[in-house]
């Protein structure tokens, strides 16, 4: 029986810095075959894309699966199982496997899909790492107020006042064996001593912090742990239960989670006349609408190159990857938030307001 292949798990709420954490390790990987499985939320493959465009040889498109519909944690049966089976009955089986789950997923589910017996002989899940977003942390973005919901609670025991972002940054944290903090080159030192403290009290005892900049980590950190997460999964526990499944039907779990709290839609159009004017009325759509993440990649009138649009809440980060392919010209944007997004109001800010 061969020795089983390792899985890294890799979840983290959108825009975290999964994917560029999972692009710098791969220009930083002492010669292990990685195969990723990229799983988002929205209609455009972005991340994807932009993992495609590393150019690392050790990772060709052949080594980089998109598993696109819907949430990879309500698809085990129909898509990541099928997807693993095809890796692990390669000719040259990869030496570890990479998963980057969507910013919306519980990874209890697809840690639990591991002990399926099609693949429990062959993979074990070499750890989990969630990738937290250290400036938005900072800044609150997932906070909320302890007190006030426990006296909340309290006085109504059968409500739940939680929003569906900390619950799902809570249960992604219960999950972690290491927790990246990402962005800490926008941060102060005290500030990610702060939040290494504050987030250690919601974690599991001996999860590992590492602090990421926009350099990232090499593979010999976040590889190569050898937990077998799969075999514990008691401990990482989802807090919240949103998974109301029967205890016999463990593979069931379509459809049973939140993300109908969240939706995303695409907007399309042709090339747009002047980033600086796309950025601004972005930035605004975003705070009138509330949106979470917005991304995808842009024609610019005049640039033969494509312009990949990254946005985190208010954060916007434009740059120029590579000409134009396959995909034809296009401006095509993913919007994502919670559910009651006015897609027609936000079509209406960018497309009236920024076509060439
Ligand atoms: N300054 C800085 N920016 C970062 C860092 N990591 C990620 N970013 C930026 O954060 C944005 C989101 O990064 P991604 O890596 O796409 O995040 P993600 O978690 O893969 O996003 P989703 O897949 O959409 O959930 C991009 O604009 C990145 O350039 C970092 O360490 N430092």
């Amino acid at each position: 029986m061969p020795a089983k292949i390792p899985a890294t798990v890799i979840t983290g709420f959108l825009g975290a810095g999964k994917t560029t954490l999972i692009r710098n390790m791969l220009t930083r990987n002492d010669g292990r075959r990685i195969a990723l499985i990229i799983n988002e939320f929205g209609d455009v493959g972005v991340d994807g894309e932009v993992l495609k465009g590393c150019g690392d040889a050790l990772c060709s498109d052949d080594d980089i699966v998109e598993l696109s519909n819907g949430c990879i944690c309500c698809t085990v049966a129909d898509d990541f199982i099928p997807t693993m089976k095809k890796l692990i009955e390669r000719g040259t089986p990869p030496d570890h496997i990479v998963i980057e789950t969507s910013g919306l997923a519980l990874p209890q589910p697809l840690v639990r899909a591991f002990n399926w017996p099609e693949i429990r002989t062959r993979v074990t899940v070499d750890g989990v790492v969630t990738v937290v977003d250290g400036p938005a942390l900072r800044d609150g973005r997932f906070a909320h107020d302890v007190a006030a919901v426990d006296r909340q609670r309290e006085a109504d025991e059968g409500l739940d006042h939680e929003t569906p972002l900390s619950e799902l940054f809570e249960d992604q944290l219960a999950c972690a064996d290491m927790v990246v903090i990402s962005k800490t080159d926008t941060m102060l030192g005290t500030e990610v001593d702060a939040l290494t403290a504050d987030l250690a009290a919601q974690t599991r005892e001996g999860v590992h912090f590492v602090r990421s900049t926009g350099d990232g980590l090499g593979a010999d950190v976040l590889l190569g742990m050898g937990i077998a997460a799969e075999d514990d999964l008691d401990a990482r526990a989802e807090l919240h239960h949103h998974h109301h499944h029967d205890d016999d039907d463990d593979h069931d779990h379509e459809h049973e989670h939140g993300h109908d709290e969240f939706e995303s839609f695409v907007i399309e159009m042709g090339e747009i006349a002047d980033p600086a004017v796309l950025t601004r009325h972005l930035a605004e759509a975003i705070r009138a609408h509330d949106i979470l993440r917005l991304k995808g990649f842009v024609a610019v009138a005049g640039k033969p190159m494509r312009m990949v649009v990254q946005a985190v809440g208010p954060r916007i980060e434009t740059y120029y990857d590579r000409p134009f392919g396959a995909e034809g010209r296009a401006t095509r944007l993913v919007v994502i938030g919670e559910a009651g997004l006015d897609h027609v109001a936000i079509k209406a800010a960018i497309r009236e307001r920024v076509a060439a």
